[in-house]
């Protein structure tokens, strides 16, 4: 699996008067998970589309191991793609949508019941997908994804409405697909999700790159110089802490975090001025908070349906 990789170069796309995504280029390695941040309207879709020949590029390429979708000889083979969970035929059985998949690209029909099992839809393969649940949709669109086991894998927010105990299981299957040595891109709208899943991260807005980092360098990034304390007289140690020169925030009723003072100092004027406080340590960023952080002084960081709803309102 080693020329598994996604290269997107210089990607524009216009949509009439949207321009969708704007000189867009990051690759994705073998063997990660590469979360695809941004909010809805940043180009997310328009580039797995672009990336799966479905929207042609204004200018700029999106390729699949070094070529196009469209120079792909064997599609299936090469990428697995979940775009969109709820496109199924109702009155299909999940078994039988694979075994027309399998047949119409010619692949052995043993791997439907192989990538069933993967995905752990045995029980329900016989059903009609019309009574399928969200997550059992998003399992077999997974599962159509790995029918030609393939090295790339493009996947469209998959965990899009799931229950934390799906989230939880796409997160082991994403890991353990990645660490077979497959190049895996997952978008997502929320930070949150992508957490303890994606390696690396490329977030996108109004159809531009703002970050491509790997999850512990951005996390290391936020993390640092903050101090965590709960107090029961918050008020009292925001404006001493405020006062020397803390950046102080409150993330629940008795808990605060400081940026900007060193523990030691926080701990001295604490108690110089007699404020009771305990707990006081480093604090580690999450993956949202270190995504607010990333996106906080980029002004432009508005949905693209964020401006379109201003201006039809
Ligand atoms: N076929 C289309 N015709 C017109 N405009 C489009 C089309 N596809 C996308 N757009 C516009 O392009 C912009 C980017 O959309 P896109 O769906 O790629 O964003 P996204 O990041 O995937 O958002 P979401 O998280 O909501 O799926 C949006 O403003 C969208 O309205």
């Amino acid at each position: 699996m080693s020329d598994a990789t996604i290269e997107v170069r210089g990607l524009r796309k216009r949509f009439g008067r949207t321009l969708a995504v704007d000189g867009l280029s990051f690759t994705v390695e073998p063997g990660t998970v590469t979360g695809f941040v941004g909010p809805n309207g940043a180009g997310k879709s328009t580039t797995l589309r672009a990336l799966l020949g479905l929207d042609a590029p204004d200018e700029g390429q999106a390729l699949i191991a070094g070529r196009p979708y469209h120079a792909l000889r064997t599609p299936l083979l090469e990428v697995g793609a979940l775009l969109d969970a709820a496109a199924l035929h109702p009155a299909r059985r999940g078994r039988d949508h694979l075994r027309w998949l399998a047949h119409s690209h010619g692949l052995p029909v043993r791997r439907v019941d192989d990538v069933l099992a993967q995905v752990g839809l045995e029980s329900a393969a016989r059903r009609r997908a019309g009574g399928y649940s969200l997550g059992m949709r998003q399992r077999l669109g997974i599962a159509a994804a790995l029918l030609g086991d393939p090295p790339i894998l493009l996947l469209d927010e998959p965990v899009n409405g799931l229950d934390p105990e799906g989230i939880q299981w796409i997160r082991r299957l994403l890991r353990r697909l990645a660490a077979e040595g497959r190049a895996i891109l997952v978008s997502s709208h929320l930070m949150s999700e992508l957490e303890d899943t994606a390696d690396h991260l490329v977030v996108i807005g109004r159809g531009r790159l703002i970050a491509d980092t790997s999850v512990s360098e951005l996390l290391h990034a936020a993390s640092g110089d903050r101090v965590r304390l709960r107090t029961e007289a918050r008020t009292q140690a925001m404006e001493l802490l405020a006062r020397e020169g803390g950046r102080v925030a409150v993330t629940d009723r008795d808990t605060l975090i400081v940026t900007g003072l060193p523990a030691s100092r926080v701990v001295e004027l604490l108690t110089e001025a007699r404020v009771p406080f305990a707990e006081v340590g480093a604090h580690r960023a999450t993956l949202e908070e270190a995504y607010m952080e990333l996106t906080r002084d980029k002004a432009e960081f508005t949905s693209a349906t964020e401006t379109a709803d201003e201006v039809t309102r």
